[in-house]
Parts: C-alpha cells; sequence; structure tokens
C-alpha cells in the first residue's frame, strides 16, 4: 500500500473550504471521502445507482457533522450515556482523519484513513489512547472495516457504528429484510420489542437497534441493497419521518424520503472492550442487486 494517494486513481479535492476530500475512481466503481470523519459521501458502482444519500443542505463547516453518505460514530453512539454535553455519536465525524495510504488491488481501489487520540480526545468523554483505521474498499461493493487499537496502558470499553445513509427511491414500498426474527429497542416510544415477524416498513418515524449483527437486504422500487456486516452486535434502523425532519436544519424539505439508515453497530449491552494492544473490527459491505 502506498502512504499516500494512488497516481490517478485516488485525487485530492475540495468539497468547501477547509473540507477536503478524496475522488477514488476504479475500474468498477467511482466514490468520494471526505477526510473529516473519514466520512464516505458517496459511492456508485460502474452500471449501478448511486448507493449513498446525501442531504441537500448539509453544512460544509470544519467541526460540523455531515447530512448523508456514511458518517462513522466512535467512540460512542448517540447521546453519551453520562456527559449530556458530549457531541452525539461521538467525537470521530467531526474531526479530521489522515490519508494512511491506498492502492489498487485488482478492480477495487483500497483507501484507508486513520485517526489517533490527541490532547482534545483525551480531554474529552472519552479520555483514552487510542488508534483508529478506516479501510475502504471501492469496487463492484464498497466495503468498509473499522479497525480501533488499544495504545492504552488499561483497559476500555467503546461503542461504533457504520452509519450509512442508503439512498432509497422513496419509502413507500421500501423495506428492511433479515430482522424478522430479532427484538428491538425502539427510540420513538422508549419500549423493547419482541420480533415482529415481518419486514421493517417506514409509514413514519422509525428510530430502531436490532438486536442483530448480521445479513440484511434493503429491498426498494428500483433494486435491493444486501448489507453484510461483522464485528457487529446490532443494527440501527432510522428515518426521521416528515415530522422530525422538517425540523432537521441539515434535511432539504422532504429529502428524508431518499433515505433510510441501515447502521452496522457495536453498542451497548455490546459495547467492545480492548485490553491494551488489542484491537477489534467492524465490517460492513454492500452490495447492489
Ligand atoms: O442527528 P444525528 O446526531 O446525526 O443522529 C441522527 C440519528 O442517528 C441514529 O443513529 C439514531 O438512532 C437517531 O436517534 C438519531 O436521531
Amino acid at each position: 500500500m502506498s502512504g499516500g494517494a494512488v497516481s490517478g486513481a485516488v485525487v485530492p479535492v475540495e468539497v468547501a473550504p477547509g473540507m477536503p476530500a478524496l475522488d477514488v475512481t476504479g475500474p468498477a466503481a467511482t466514490a468520494r471521502v471526505l477526510l473529516q470523519g473519514a466520512h464516505v459521501l458517496s459511492w456508485q458502482p460502474a452500471g449501478g445507482r448511486p448507493g449513498l444519500w446525501l442531504s441537500s443542505a448539509t453544512r460544509w463547516e470544519p467541526g460540523v457533522p455531515v447530512r448523508g453518505g456514511v458518517p462513522v460514530c466512535f467512540p460512542w453512539f448517540g447521546p453519551h450515556g453520562h456527559d449530556r454535553s458530549a457531541p452525539a455519536h461521538g467525537f470521530a465525524r467531526r474531526v479530521p482523519w489522515s490519508l494512511v495510504g491506498s492502492e489498487v488491488d485488482g478492480d477495487v481501489v483500497r483507501v484507508v484513513l486513520g485517526l489517533e487520540d490527541d490532547e482534545a480526545t483525551r480531554a474529552s468523554a472519552w479520555p483514552h489512547r487510542f488508534s483508529a483505521r478506516l479501510a475502504v474498499a471501492v469496487g463492484r461493493e464498497l466495503g468498509l472495516a473499522l479497525t480501533v487499537t488499544n495504545t492504552d496502558d488499561e483497559a476500555w470499553t467503546y461503542e461504533a457504528a457504520l452509519h450509512t445513509y442508503l439512498r432509497v427511491p422513496g419509502l413507500d414500498g421500501t423495506r428492511v429484510l433479515g430482522l424478522e426474527d430479532a427484538p428491538w429497542d425502539d427510540r420513538v416510544d422508549g419500549g423493547r420489542h419482541a420480533p415482529a415477524g415481518t419486514p421493517v416498513t417506514f409509514p413514519g418515524q422509525v428510530d430502531r437497534t436490532y438486536a442483530h449483527g448480521g445479513r440484511t437486504v434493503l429491498d426498494t422500487a428500483d433494486g435491493t441493497t444486501e448489507v453484510l456486516p461483522a464485528g457487529a452486535s446490532a443494527t440501527v434502523v432510522w428515518n426521521p419521518g416528515a415530522e422530525v425532519a422538517a425540523g432537521m436544519a441539515d434535511v432539504g424539505p422532504g429529502e428524508h424520503r431518499g433515505f433510510v439508515c441501515v447502521e452496522t453497530a457495536a453498542v451497548a449491552p455490546d459495547a467492545v472492550r480492548l485490553e491494551p494492544g488489542e484491537q477489534h473490527t467492524l465490517t460492513v459491505t454492500y452490495r447492489q442487486g
């Protein structure tokens, strides 16, 4: 793997002032990855559909999370467990990552981004020493692998999620399959639910954490997307619905109908505990059909 950008296949661009990104072009797909948050903004396989949704109203400002693409939630998910002033979904999506290397491997272009603890993260609600790597494999399939290593001298736990906004042609008829046998925690009604036995549909706000770290399939009017995780304990399914979306400044009018988040997660009660020197990888692959 080259220590920088592979000539021609990985081209530095600026999405907005102070917001550098990498345009990745391979024989089988194109993608754009923002350095802030190691945030994949787009992916489209050759002959396929744009796989990811990106809000037209996102604020391109350093330190502000992007609405759409694949936010990397780390080292906690949702609100912090006890520090209510800590930013939702952790600090990783708000800070610049660095390009560790890239390579062309057959028809896949792989880019690896890295983040280490620094003074600011050590002063945060999660003060531990760590090293994180996000490997992005851009091909006919999109592969993401978040590897976190404990570089501290004591054990710690973390949560993580690959919070993917999958593009859909509309919410009517859109379903997520594969969660029929999984119980879930519901953030809309606050309840714990028994398995529904039916696919997930989107008649309104949906915000659920399913106890299922395996395969799911997003089924829409213009095709399917298989979601193939490894190292996960949960799948979060989220769409804000019309009312909540209308109050979100970074979602354009009606645009909530253009995505469903199917998030590959390792979250409480199955947060990952690492001893010094240990590492864990959370992986997901997306395959269009
Ligand atoms: O607005 P944020 O911080 O990007 O979070 C968006 C959503 O992310 C989802 O993962 C959560 O389940 C939702 O509760 C949350 O609203």
